[in-house]
Formats: C-alpha cells, sequence, structure tokens
C-alpha cells in the first residue's frame, strides 16, 4: 500500500469499503492478505476395509461420483479377471510370476496371498497422486488393513464397512454369484472372524440393505472431519 492514509478513519457509514480498508490498514500499519490464513490440509490416505460381501465396492463406486479430488488405488493382482473388470481400472492383473518381481524390487506397500492370488499396493501410483495433492483411497481386506495399519500408523484414517447383519452380508454375497460354494463357506467364516478386529479402526460405517447412499454420505462426512483436523495426519509413503 504506496499511499499512506495518516488521518482519521472515516465514520463506518460514509467512507466507501475499499477507502475503509485502505484505511484501517494505514491505522495498523500493514495491508491486509488475501493469502490463506492456514496451509491446506494435507493429502489424506483414506483405508476402506471390511469383510467380503459388505459393500466395499459399491460404496466406493458410489464415492467416486460423490467426491472429486480422491485417487483410487489400483491394486496388482495375480487373480483372474472377473466379468466386465479392466485391467488397468478394477485392478492390474498380472502373472503370479510378475506379482513376485514387482516384490522383490520392493515396488509394494503392502501385499498378500488372499483366497490363493496375491494382491499388492503400487507405492509410486501413491506417491504421484499425493504429489498432486489428491486424497488417496485404498481399499484393502482385513488382513491387509493390519499390515496397513502396522506401516502407516495413526498416519492414515482407517474405515471398517460392515454390513448391518449377517444374513444380509451372506444374502449379498449369493445375489453377487461371483463364488463358489466353498469360497462362500471360506469366506463366511472369515467375516466371522473378521469383524472383531472393528476396534483397530478409526471409524465404522454401517453399510444396510438399500441405504448405500447413506453409508457413502458418511465416508464422505468422515473425509471432510478429517480434512478439517487442526493436527493433521502426515502420511509419507
Ligand atoms: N447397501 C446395499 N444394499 C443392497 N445391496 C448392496 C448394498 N451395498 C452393496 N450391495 C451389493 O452387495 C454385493 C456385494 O457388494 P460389493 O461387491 O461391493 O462387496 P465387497 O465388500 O466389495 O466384497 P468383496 O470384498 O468380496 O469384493 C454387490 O452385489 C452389491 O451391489
Amino acid at each position: 500500500m504506496g499511499d499512506s492514509h495518516s488521518g482519521p478513519i472515516p465514520a463506518l457509514d460514509k467512507a466507501d469499503r475499499s477507502e475503509l480498508l485502505r484505511a484501517l490498514e494505514s491505522s495498523l500499519g500493514s495491508s491486509f492478505s488475501s493469502d490463506p490464513l492456514l496451509p491446506n490440509p494435507n493429502p489424506l490416505i483414506i483405508v476402506i476395509s471390511g469383510p467380503s460381501g459388505v459393500g466395499k465396492d459399491a460404496v466406493i463406486n458410489k464415492l467416486r461420483e460423490a467426491r472429486e479430488g480422491l485417487h483410487f488405488v489400483v491394486t496388482a493382482t495375480s487373480r483372474a479377471k472377473r466379468a466386465g473388470e479392466v485391467d488397468g481400472k478394477d485392478y492390474y492383473f498380472v502373472t503370479k510370476e510378475e506379482f513376485l518381481s514387482m516384490v522383490e524390487r520392493d515396488e509394494l506397500l503392502e501385499y498378500a496371498l488372499v483366497y490363493g492370488d496375491y494382491k499388492g499396493i503400487p507405492k509410486q501410483q501413491i506417491r504421484d497422486f499425493m504429489g498432486k495433492g489428491f486424497d488417496i483411497v485404498l481399499r484393502v481386506d482385513i488382513q491387509g488393513a493390519q499390515t496397513l495399519r502396522r506401516i502407516l500408523g495413526k498416519s492414515a484414517v482407517f474405515i471398517f464397512v460392515v454390513a448391518e447383519n449377517e444374513m444380509t452380508m451372506v444374502e449379498r454375497l449369493i445375489d453377487r454369484k461371483t463364488e463358489s460354494v466353498e469360497s462362500l463357506l471360506v469366506r463366511i467364516a472369515t467375516a466371522r472372524e473378521e469383524v472383531k478386529h472393528v476396534n483397530k479402526f478409526d471409524y465404522v460405517v454401517v453399510n444396510a440393505k438399500g441405504k448405500l447412499e447413506n453409508a457413502v454420505k458418511l465416508v464422505d462426512s468422515i473425509i471432510d472431519a478429517e480434512k478439517a483436523k487442526v493436527w493433521q495426519r502426515n502420511a509419507v509413503i
């Protein structure tokens, strides 16, 4: 502010706003800044987990439509592609050999053998998108969430998605028509154990039958609240 205003501050009802601003600045001895008062919130890593069939993918797919600025990490897997799945979008489909060489090159944040197939999270993808200011969404099973908690600690947000009851969860798995009877039995038995791990998460989201929108809204609000935290999480991969 070049022209110093040393005179009295004009009456609020007489002066126009810019005149008043200049007078206030001059009286305070410094100009008002339009820079943000506080730094932008840190990019978040949001881990979404829960037993098989609770609707993790359904929640994530809706969240994709509901919220901008999120990057949904594409997991690498050695499992066969299901009907309708697209390489590079749903998963990176690789052979077991390719997967193991990624492990050897330390390219994965976390990996595991799940129901006989490898699944892992490529580190570089997370770094790239966090660098661009995106919040990162990871979709992992409970085992993966536990490993990520060990690696990331409190630097990431962990959300546990559940169905409202066991019956609903099993019905969803049956209706999805992707599982054999054997795999259904394994998934159900595993889910019963997995629900006990909820206390290791930061938030729980109930995805009740026909209420997918509510579950998505809650996840959206959790992210908003996390972005508004005074003490920000600070994830480094
Ligand atoms: N709130 C809901 N109400 C009714 N059906 C739902 C709801 N949420 C998800 N579903 C349906 O339940 C089935 C299982 O959901 P989804 O595939 O998203 O589960 P998932 O947790 O990702 O399972 P997995 O871990 O086995 O991949 C899908 O057919 C999905 O459309």
